[in-house]
Order: C-alpha cells, then structure tokens, then sequence
C-alpha cells in the first residue's frame, strides 16, 4: 500500500483529517512532566511525554508529523529518540517526516535513510534546488512527497509574493511542482493565516492534498479554513493541532472536539454541494465533471485552444485540439494515460495500436500500464528495409483496441484499422481521447466498429465557460458551429 493509499485509508478508519507534529520541544512540555536536571533526564522525560501524547490522540489522528530539526537540536541521543517514536506509533498512521530537505548533494542518501532505515512515509522537502533535487524521493513509488510552497513567516512575503500579486512565486512554484509526480504522490505544503492564498492555491491545484501550517495563528474560523481548502469530497487537506493543546492535561478531550467540529462541517458541506464557493467562484462544484481538474490544466498548458483554426479537412473550426504538447508534460500525460486506461480495462484486446505520430506515445503509455503488447499501422510504408504495413509483432486473428487522440473525420483511424485488418488483425474497437462529436461513432459502428471517448468538445467547451477560462463569445461561437 502506497502513501496516500494508507493516508486515505487512515483518513476513513479515524474520520479524522488531524495531523499532529510529534516535536520533542520543552517548551510545549507540560511543566510537571519534567521536574528533574540536565540533558538524560530531559530526554526520558521528553520520551514519555511524547509516548503519553500518542497515546491521547493515536485514535484521532489521520497522521503525525515529527519535526526533523527538532530532534537533531537534541544531538545524536535526538535521533536516537526519533527512532524510538517511530517505532511506538501505531503501524496504521502514515508518518510524515518534516524535514524540509533543500540539498541535492543529499538528497540520495536522504532518501534512502529516511524511506528505507527509518521507514516514514512521506517527508517535506524544500522546491528551491528544483526538479532533479525531488526526483531521489520520488523514484520510493510508494513514499510521498510534500513541496514547501508558501510559509506564513513574514519574512517569506518578499520572497513568495514576487514579482505581482497576479503572479506570485509560491503559485509558479506550485505550477512547476505539478509537473513533478502526480497527485497520488506529491502535495503541497501551505501555511498561512491568509484565506485569499488557500484559495489561490486550491485554484490552482484543485487535485492536490493540501498540508495546512500555522492556520490558527489570527485565531481564524477552522470553518472559514475548511470552506477554502477541502475538496468536493469534504477531504484533500490536512488540518495541523494546535501545538499548544500538547501543553494541556485534556488533550485527548481538546483533539476530539475539534475533530467533531471538524467532521460536522465536512459533513454538511458534502449534504450541501450546492455551495458554489468551495475552492472557487467560477468553479462549480454542482455539476462539475469528474474530469474537470484534468480539462483545466490541459487548456492551461495550451492544448486545448479556442480560436478561428483552418483544419486538415480545410473546414474552419473554433477550436484546435493539439494534445501533442502532452508528452512533455509527464504528470498530466499520467492522468491522461490513466483516463483512456479506465475504458480499455473494460475491453477485450492482445495488442494495442497507436495511431500515428500524435498517438504513438499514448498507446506505448498504455501498454506499459496495461501489460498489453503494443503494434502501429505506419502511415507511410517505406521504400527501403523492411517496407513494413505494420510495426511490431503480431499474430494474425489476434484482436486489437485502436488508439487515438481525437476523432474528427475518422479519416485517421479508418485508415488505420484497415491497414490492421488487412494484415489478419480483428479491429472492434477505437478508443479516442476526444470526440468532436460529428456523427463519426455511428458511421464507425455501422463498420462494426465501437469507437469510445474519453471527453466530447462539447463537454470540454462547457467546463472551461464554467471554470472562466473562455469567455461567453468564444463559448457560444463554438456552439453556433
Ligand atoms: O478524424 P480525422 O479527421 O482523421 O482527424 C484526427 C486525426 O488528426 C490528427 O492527426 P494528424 O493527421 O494531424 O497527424 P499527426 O498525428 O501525425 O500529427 C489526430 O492525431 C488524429 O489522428
Ligand atoms: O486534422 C485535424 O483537423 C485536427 C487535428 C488535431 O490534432 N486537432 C484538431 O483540432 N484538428
């Protein structure tokens, strides 16, 4: 079971969203549990202190969350006392190290220590270094990853709002990390007492779990806090305990309350999903489509564009799909190999046929997912070497899904599935990841050939008027078409 797996799994078993930063800081200790001198004795003392603590919230908590540097200000019998703690919580809570790790020189050998010796589950890291500093923690498939991307230090502003209010860095820094991993492996860390920046964020990075930080600092609403930040699913945050309830003999009690207040609130949220305010004004949760997330930022990363385009037919559209632009974009591309993978699992087929050029990644995405073979009709045989129909091998009578971008004329895959039936193939199925919705299913089923779509231009069009990212002309000139 990956991280997030676990994490989600937690998420139900506690009904609980509470994280607890499990620091051994004197300060937080309550006085009367550390009556005795120097620095053994403040170890044990600490020890018990955080085993009683575990104990108190072990049921209420989704995860807890120890502070790296807390334990090294502790000098080697604090790593000693880290270990200890990892070891007394419970296997069933996700562990997440915050260590916010900023060396590329390390980050291997970070990695492996904390992920294989140490066995957290997931580790907070600094974006800074980039990309190639993430990727040693990403390559644990099942560990996860939370990116530092805004702090509530006042110090931090002259840094993270640069260079505009419209285009603050912490939101290029988000925009840059989701192209890392995907959304079951990388999260955000945000604190902030400043509702305006959750919701930018959750703008941005609607599919994102979200690690809240120093949210109660202005004694702001834990309400006003959850309207901003959950998911349509009343989840996709984690919500950080006062660190001050640890100083408290009722903690137990304390971690509970704010837990029920917590859960009533997810709970009416999600009896009333007509509040359109969740995440943010221009999108609706109501009849939001279950791909809405990966409609937006395939627009955002230009490839859905709107528009007078002339095309390949000559005819002018009001839009051009250029799903080309995916491939270099590796945690969308996932989410789109993902979309088209949940209609081929419910097909029969041995092998899997790209069409060329725009979908020959696609289906070799697909093959690799699905452990399917995969062959492509080329598009143009030629004159020398092997002057093959067909690449790769195949039997003939073998059943074969084709696989395309988008289904304009059919032109495309008509041609394609020809060349493959002419080989001994059996073709019966087309799977695209747009349909233009001109009638082309019907002419392909009276071929005998069942074509499926991930997403219609209509529904495309629709979400992205929804979301506010076309305007009412570009919206009904699509429609006029
Ligand atoms: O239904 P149709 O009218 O055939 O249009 C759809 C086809 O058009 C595009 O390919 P294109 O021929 O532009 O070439 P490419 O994939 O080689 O870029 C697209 O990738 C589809 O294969
Ligand atoms: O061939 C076309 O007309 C065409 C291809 C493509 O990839 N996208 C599109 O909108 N049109």
């Amino acid at each position: 079971m990956n991280f997030f797996e676990k994490l989600t799994q937690r998420t139900t078993t506690s009904n609980s969203l509470l994280i607890l930063g499990l620091d051994p800081n004197p300060e937080m200790m309550p006085q009367d549990q550390h009556t005795h001198q120097g620095q053994e004795s403040l170890i044990l003392a600490l020890e018990t202190w955080l085993k009683w603590v575990i104990e108190q919230t072990a049921e209420l908590v989704c995860a807890y969350k120890p502070t790296l540097g807390f334990y090294e200000a502790l000098g080697s019998e604090g790593l000693d006392l880290l270990l200890k703690v990892i070891q007394v919580i419970p296997d069933d809570i996700p562990i997440i190290l915050d260590a916010k790790h900023g060396d590329i020189n390390t980050s291997t050998v970070f990695a492996k220590t904390i992920f294989e010796n140490w066995q957290v589950d997931a580790v907070t890291v600094s974006p800074y270094a980039g990309q190639d500093h993430i990727a040693p923690f990403l390559v644990y498939p099942d560990q996860g990853v939370f990116i530092l991307c805004h702090t509530s230090n006042p110090g931090a502003v002259i840094l993270q709002e640069y260079p505009t209010d419209e285009a603050p860095f912490y939101l290029q820094v988000i925009k840059e990390a989701k192209t890392w991993a995907t959304p079951e492996q990388l999260f955000l860390e945000i604190g902030t007492t400043n509702l305006e920046v959750i919701k930018k964020v959750r703008y941005l990075a609607p599919e994102r779990l979200l690690l809240m930080r120093s949210i109660w600092s202005k004694g702001n609403d834990i309400h006003e806090i959850l309207k901003v930040s959950l998911n349509p699913m009343g989840q996709g945050v984690l919500i950080p305990i006062p660190q001050d309830f640890l100083k408290s003999k009722d903690l137990k009690e304390k971690v509970n309350n704010l837990n029920q207040d917590i859960n009533k609130y997810r709970k009416s949220i999600s009896q009333n999903l007509q509040n359109c305010e969740l995440w943010s004004p221009n999108v609706c949760l109501l009849n939001s489509h279950p791909h809405q997330d990966l409609i937006l930022q395939l627009y955002d990363i230009g490839c859905l564009l709107f528009g007078e385009y002339v095309q390949a037919s000559g005819a002018t559209f009001s839009y051009y799909i250029d799903l080309r632009k995916i491939i270099s974009q590796p945690q969308l591309f996932h989410q789109v190999l993902n979309a088209y993978a949940d209609i081929l699992k419910t097909l029969n087929f041995e092998r899997i046929a790209g069409i060329p050029y725009g979908s020959l990644p696609t289906a070799t995405g697909l093959s690799l997912m699905l452990h399917h073979p995969m062959i492509y009709p080329r598009k143009e045989v030629k004159a020398h070497g092997t002057r093959r129909l067909i690449e790769g091998t195949f039997q003939s009578g073998e059943k074969v899904v084709v696989v395309d971008d988008i289904l304009i004329t059919g032109k495309s895959v008509k041609e394609g599935a020809e060349k493959l039936t002419s080989s001994g193939l059996i073709v019966e199925d087309i799977v695209v990841f747009i349909d233009h919705e001109q009638g082309v299913k019907d002419k392909l089923k009276e071929d005998g050939c069942n074509a499926y779509s991930v997403l219609t231009i209509s529904e495309i069009t629709e979400t992205l008027y929804e979301a506010g990212r076309i305007n009412e002309q570009q919206y009904k000139s699509f429609f006029k078409h």
